[in-house]
């Protein structure tokens, strides 16, 4: 499989998995997109029901991403993910659970890895991956990373003691919970940098991007990406949405529908990566929270970012996000792959415009037939609201952004088509919320027990680019 940009630079050749992984962004500021979908037909289909219960989470996943990977050997990639997806490093052996809740909604448990949210599903093998090319190249990596909350955390556990690699971590100062804070800021290793930025998490993202676009400095310092501009981590996660669709029906030509949080567009994205491949996935319900740019866009067709001032601090603060990466991604396939477009839309118009508008042009009339999005927001109330209901009716307790999913979801059912809902992290991380919803605190796993105590490891940081590349620099 090769791979191109979402801004169509020409590279000759195109380059395969192991590049992209390491390469993270691409040269020409765009996204990485493999040349095509890969397609699967019925007989894939019922293999992978087989592969899923016989060889389990780690069998599917091996068979999934040859599809996206032949430059690893297949023995290779089959014992990266047996490593990655065992149950020494997730709570369940199944990985990713799925149970059936009243009304037709179905909740796919993502959470059960080292740092409680759905991120440690791809950050876990990408850890992983990356050793394993970086030892093939004899090579190191630093990686460059943007975090509103989870990813970093994810990935700062997933890279720890890994030989060659070391993370700079970029947080929006006093916009994350006491919990996830002290996930990230306790880790004591000169291998993690923790970094608070004086800015929201648009501001830490656009500064990665800045540095990866500096290319000198690029090369000079191997930077490398663990947000979801990495094409490894979509197609990780593509492989739950394979999984939660075999586990929540019986026949391999039954539909499911999806309904996901968003805040970066990377968990979504990957269920229209799953779609476009033919697995039978009927709709994907893209819920937002108060920070409502990407259903605005999918309900109007104007999409229009937001600045630091007009992102507003709520209670599901991971999808706090105004500027969502990966959106490129969708909107490339949107228009037939047109990078012209693109560079005009994501290159030119939004920079110097804030938005740009698809509204009346038949592509933007064909999302719902032929990509099958649709969308809604969930405010502070609805949040409330459905956590205390799933509570009652189901006795499962789900935290604020997997609440936004259930709040939207539950708006779209339609009779016989199950509705799973991708459940993002555990209650354990934002227990204000929780307690406020509840009255009661959320179960506290033995791991996390202290961790707000620890002494704090973090550097504070102006929004500039210059104090950024200075502090990376000093640390070479
Ligand atoms: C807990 C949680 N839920 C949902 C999301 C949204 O995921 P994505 O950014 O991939 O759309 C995030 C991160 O953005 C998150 O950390
Ligand atoms: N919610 C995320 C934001 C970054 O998203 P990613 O898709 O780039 O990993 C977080 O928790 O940091």
């Amino acid at each position: 499989m090769r791979y191109l940009s979402t801004r169509g630079l020409p590279e000759d050749p195109r380059p395969g998995f192991s590049e992209i992984l390491l390469e993270g962004l691409a040269p020409d500021g765009g996204l990485y997109m493999p040349e095509t979908y890969p397609q699967v037909d019925a007989a894939t289909l019922a293999s992978w029901r087989a592969t899923l219960a016989v060889d389990g989470y780690a069998g599917l996943a091996a068979s999934v991403l040859s599809l996206f990977i032949d430059d690893i050997d297949a023995a290779d990639l089959r014992r990266l993910c047996a490593e990655a997806y065992s149950d020494e490093v997730f709570s369940s052996p199944l990985i990713a659970p799925v149970d059936e809740l009243d009304g037709g909604l179905w909740l796919a448990h993502l959470s059960g890895g080292p740092t409680a949210a759905f991120k440690d599903m791809a950050m876990q093998l990408l850890g992983r991956l990356f050793e394993f090319e970086l030892n093939r190249r004899g090579r190191t990596l630093t990686i460059l990373g943007a975090t509103s909350g989870d990813t970093g955390s994810a990935a700062e556990y997933a890279m720890l003691g890994r030989r060659g690699i070391r993370v700079f971590m970029l947080t929006p100062a006093g916009r994350m919970t006491p919990f996830q804070q002290a996930q990230m800021f306790s880790l004591d290793d000169p291998s993690i940098v923790n970094i608070a930025v004086d800015g929201v998490f648009d501001d830490c993202q656009d500064l990665v991007k800045e540095l990866f676009s500096d290319l000198e400095f690029r090369r000079r310092h191997h930077l490398g990406a663990v947000n979801s501009i990495n094409w490894a981590r979509l197609a990780a996660q593509v492989v739950y949405y394979i999984s939660s669709w075999l586990r929540a029906t019986t026949s391999d030509d039954q539909e499911v529908s999806f309904a996901v949080p968003t805040g970066n567009f990377g968990d979504i994205m990957a269920g229209h990566v799953a779609r476009m491949m033919g697995v039978p996935i009927r709709t994907l319900v893209l819920a937002t929270n108060e920070n409502n740019v990407l259903d605005e866009f999918f309900r109007t067709g104007v999409y229009r970012v937001r600045g630091a001032a007009e992102t507003l601090a709520t209670s599901s603060p991971s999808m706090d996000i105004s500027k969502a990466s990966n959106f490129e991604r969708f909107i490339f396939d949107l228009l037939g792959r047109d990078s012209a477009r693109i560079r005009d839309l994501f290159g030119a118009r939004l920079p110097s415009q804030g938005s740009f508008d698809l509204s009346g042009t038949s592509e933007f009339s064909s999302i719902p037939s032929h990509y099958g999005f649709v969308s809604g927001s969930s405010r502070h109330a609805d949040r409330l609201a459905t956590i205390s209901q799933v509570l009652e009716r189901d006795g499962v307790l789900i935290d604020p952004h997997t609440a936004d999913a259930v709040t939207v979801a539950r708006r779209h059912v339609e009779p016989g088509v199950p509705m799973v809902v991708l459940e993002t992290a555990l209650p354990v991380k934002f227990a204000a919320t929780i307690a406020e919803a509840t009255g009661r605190v959320p179960e506290r796993p033995s791991r996390f027990e202290g961790l707000e105590e620890l002494p704090r490891h973090v550097i504070d940081l102006p929004d500039d680019a210059g104090a950024l590349r200075a502090l990376i620099a000093g640390r070479s």
